[in-house]
């Protein structure tokens, strides 16, 4: 079985890509929707998060936005939040990974958006990251509510740059140069991985 990474920067359209890879028959395990998951009331990082972090508790959720207000602002709070989140994910991914290669799927992609900053890379047979102009990146992400130039920039600062992450990449998925583009790179990767005997 083939490991695809899938990684890149805040906005980059990492998301979307990974439901191109779905499209294609490919099991994408998603790091990010893990950390939903375990973050939800009930899910096992939920009390460890609220004994951390009293205030992001609103209504019996946790408050995301609060909480990445807090954690983006302070790295120290960051690296408590994230010694909770990743063995978590990790034990996860790691499930996800032993049913597949039961299954004798010849391809998985790993969507993880901390992928090299984490050192992820060294439990992928591939990496591909996708990029697009600065300028398009800026675009989407300010459109989203709650962002600011500060937590942009912030968050920015804590990832690796697009041009870093492009040079130890395997694979570079357009993503702003059209729709079209980008699922027709994932076509290509997918048929080369898949056709690797
Ligand atoms: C702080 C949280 C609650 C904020 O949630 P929110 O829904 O507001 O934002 P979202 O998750 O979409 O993150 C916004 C952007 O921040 C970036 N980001 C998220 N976590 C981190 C991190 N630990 N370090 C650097 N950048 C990060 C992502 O690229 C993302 O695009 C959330 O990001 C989180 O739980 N982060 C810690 C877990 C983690 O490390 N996740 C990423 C890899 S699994
Ligand atoms: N290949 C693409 N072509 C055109 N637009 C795209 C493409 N990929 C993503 N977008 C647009 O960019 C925005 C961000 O995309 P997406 O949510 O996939 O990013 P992401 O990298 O998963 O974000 P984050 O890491 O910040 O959660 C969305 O508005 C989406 O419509």
């Amino acid at each position: 079985m083939v490991i695809l990474g899938l990684t890149g920067s805040i906005g980059m359209g990492k998301s979307t890509a990974a439901g191109m890879f779905r499209y294609l028959g490919v099991p994408v395990h998603d790091a990010d929707a893990s950390v939903h998951r375990l973050m939800a009331p009930g899910g096992a990082a939920f009390n460890p998060i609220i004994s951390t972090f009293p205030d992001v508790l609103k209504n019996g959720r946790i408050d995301r936005q609060i909480l990445g207000t807090i954690v983006f602002a302070d790295s120290d709070a960051l690296k408590r939040l994230e010694a909770i989140l990743h063995p978590l994910v990790r034990k996860e991914e790691n499930r996800f990974l032993k049913h597949n290669r039961l299954a004798q799927r010849l391809l998985v992609v790993l969507d993880i958006p901390l992928l090299f900053e984490t050192a992820g890379e060294k439990r992928c047979d591939h990496v591909s990251v996708v990029s697009a102009p600065q300028f398009i990146q800026r675009q989407r992400v300010m459109a989203r509510s709650g962002m600011t130039d500060a937590k942009f920039s912030a968050i920015l600062a804590k990832q690796m740059p697009d041009r870093e992450k492009r040079r130890k990449a395997d694979f570079i998925i357009p993503t702003g140069l059209g729709r079209a583009v980008t699922f027709a790179t994932i076509r290509t990767i997918v048929d080369q991985l898949e056709n690797r005997t």
